[in-house]
């Protein structure tokens, strides 16, 4: 492991510090996630990848608490995850964001400070260059007291994904974070997971791109409501796997 990697894996001896058992999850009487299992640790990219429907949205929210689980667990370096905590970031898909919301991007970018500085508490200076930070990450600088409706589409994508950054958390998960990015965001982003990577931090994205999964992930999970496979993305990614999965019939379809 090199010395550059975050603190987030220098002090637990444990191999996986993410351990999802058998998650199940539904929605009334739709079963979103049945079974699901993975363990990863920081410094790891892992892609979900499923046809639409397949729980990859699920399975990021279950992970940062705001579904709840019919059963099994989700440990976080030990410890039962079961709402949400700061050591998770999240992104949400675009549909579930509204636009419209008054909000500059600056101001967006630090709600992802909130979890650290309480509602009310001031900005300290670390909060305050954490968002600086976040927003150069993301090539918003220029941007930062526009509102977010008066954005274009792929800049309000970097605009949520600078305010999951500036939260610092160990985890990201990240809900189709290039959608709608043209190739200079994307490569930014592809860019940017990397080096969080290499810092120590956990990344868990849901991407439909299997063309791009080999270069922007280290790990994949591939699901079907039940999950088909898990590992090494050079292992699990083939041709076989990912013909089995797009033609299972969506479920409830
Ligand atoms: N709020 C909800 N209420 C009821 N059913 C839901 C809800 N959200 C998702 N579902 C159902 O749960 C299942 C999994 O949905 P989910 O959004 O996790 O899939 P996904 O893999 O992220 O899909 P996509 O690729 O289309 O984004 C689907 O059958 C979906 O219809």
């Amino acid at each position: 492991m090199s010395d550059t990697h975050h603190d987030c894996c220098a002090h637990h001896g444990q191999h996986h510090e993410l351990v999802i058992d058998r998650l199940t999850v539904s929605y009334r009487r739709v079963l979103a996630l049945e079974k699901v299992s993975l363990a990863t640790s920081c410094g790891n990219r892992v892609a979900l990848i499923g046809p639409n429907g397949a729980g990859k949205s699920t399975l990021l929210k279950a992970i940062a608490g705001l579904v709840p689980r019919e059963s099994g667990t989700i440990r976080w370096r030990g410890t039962a995850v079961k709402k949400w905590s700061r050591e998770f970031a999240y992104l949400p898909q675009r549909e579930e964001v509204d636009w419209s919301f008054p909000i500059t991007v600056r101001g967006l970018v630090e709600m992802g400070r909130y979890p650290q500085t309480g509602w009310w508490r001031k900005f300290s200076s670390e909060d305050t260059a954490a968002v600086d930070r976040a927003l150069e990450s993301l090539a918003l600088t220029g941007l930062q007291h526009r509102q977010i409706r008066e954005l274009s589409g792929g800049q309000q994508q970097r605009a949520f994904l600078a305010r999951a950054l500036a939260q610092e958390a160990h985890v990201l998960l990240l809900d189709e974070p290039f959608t709608g990015l043209d190739r200079n965001a994307s490569q930014l982003l592809g860019d940017l997971l990397n080096k969080l990577a290499h810092e120590g931090r956990l990344v868990i994205a849901s991407h439909h791109d299997l063309n791009t999964v080999p270069r922007l992930f280290d790990e994949a999970l591939v699901l079907a409501t039940r999950p088909l496979a898990f590992g090494p993305v050079g292992e699990v990614l083939t041709p076989e796997l990912i013909e089995h999965t797009f033609h299972q019939p969506a479920p409830g379809a």
